[in-house]
């Protein structure tokens, strides 16, 4: 396996003002550490040459695409010529919604995203936007599908998502597009309750200090990260895994193994559970795993094993970190 090992972890994922010089420097945005093999690379059509960006770089990742209106054009010869069995799969949570901003317990209640989650979202939209995504994965509620729509009116494709509603055949029948170019120029959107924030029950929008206060810190952090143990009337992460992982296993690596790129804009636990899963944490490992809202985490998928990129790395790089196995628990 011819493989180009990337050292050093620097990109996309840092400041977007950053992103914005890198790009104007230079013809390609990047994704910080990444291992791409040479079939990655010509999979999108890119040379050596082409992916020469940088001192702290050998060559650029083949996820990422040119900016070049010439290269745009090309995409989707690019797109149809792809043979590789690689492919990205990026993970968001949702910006700030409005009761994340009042810090309330929100679980399946659905909440839109706030002004701040709507900039997080465009942020996102921005660090992802040289990714080509072929399949969105969102969960059926409003905050994960605002992201996934806000990020995606940034990427350089200008594709459009499309929800696909499959809720009956009328549905399905009355929503059709009959042109095939503008099919090329969608991305199709899949909304799943199965990727929906775990259930939190009787906590369900009581404010988060004032449950600590009343129940005892330990009491509630039990409840909001201990693997098994579900809050009065809710899911635990173990129960919310059981939907997730199984909903991803079943619908989402289909799809990468047949190598389109997916993006899956979702909630802090269910993706929590997801990355457990991907990364193999263990139930206590997973304790200690906290999100940031609307940070994206890249993934690449080669020959069923899941390579975890993306997170930079670095002191100074704290404040866009997308997880932290290690984290020190706040009750906020
Ligand atoms: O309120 C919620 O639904 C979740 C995510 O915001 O909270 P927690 O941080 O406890 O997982």
């Amino acid at each position: 396996m011819a493989t180009g090992v990337y050292n050093q972890a620097i990109g996309a994922f840092q400041s977007n003002s950053h992103i914005n010089n890198f790009n104007h420097q230079h013809k390609f945005n990047y994704i910080g550490r990444l291992v791409v093999t040479k079939d990655f690379f010509s999979s999108y059509g890119l040379s050596k040459r082409d992916l020469r960006v940088s001192k702290c770089i050998e060559y650029q990742t083949s996820v990422v695409d040119s900016v070049s209106s010439a290269s745009r054009s090309r995409t989707s010869d690019r797109d149809t010529h792809k043979k590789s069995n690689e492919a990205a799969l990026i993970l968001v949570r949702h910006g700030e919604s409005l009761w994340n901003e009042k810090n309330l317990f929100t679980g399946c209640v659905d909440v839109p995203l706030s002004k701040k989650g709507i900039d997080e979202a465009i942020e996102a939209g921005k660090r992802i936007s040289s990714i080509p995504v072929d399949l969105i994965f969102t969960s059926a509620l409003i905050r994960a599908q605002m992201t996934a729509m806000l990020a995606m009116t940034q990427h350089r494709h200008m594709k459009v998502p499309i929800i696909m509603h499959n809720e009956s055949e009328q549905a399905r029948e009355w929503s059709q597009v009959f042109c095939k170019d503008t099919k090329e120029h969608s991305i199709p959107v899949i909304a799943a309750w199965q990727l929906n924030e775990r259930m939190y029950g009787e906590l369900q929008g009581l404010n988060k200090q004032e449950t600590a206060q009343r129940y005892g810190k330990e009491q509630v952090h039990e409840w909001r990260r201990s693997y098994n143990i579900p809050p009065p009337n809710g899911e635990s992460l173990e129960m919310c895994a059981e939907r997730a992982v199984a909903y991803f296993r079943d619908q989402i690596e289909p799809q990468l193994l047949s190598g389109k790129n997916v993006m899956v804009s979702a909630h802090g636990n269910s993706l929590r559970s997801i990355i457990m899963y991907l990364d193999k944490l263990t139930s206590q490992e997973v304790i200690n795993l906290e999100l940031s809202t609307g940070i994206p985490m890249l993934y690449i998928f080669k020959e069923g094993r899941f390579i975890r990129r993306g997170s930079p790395i670095g002191p100074t790089e704290a404040g866009v970190y997308a997880y932290t196995r290690r984290c020190v628990y706040k009750s906020c």
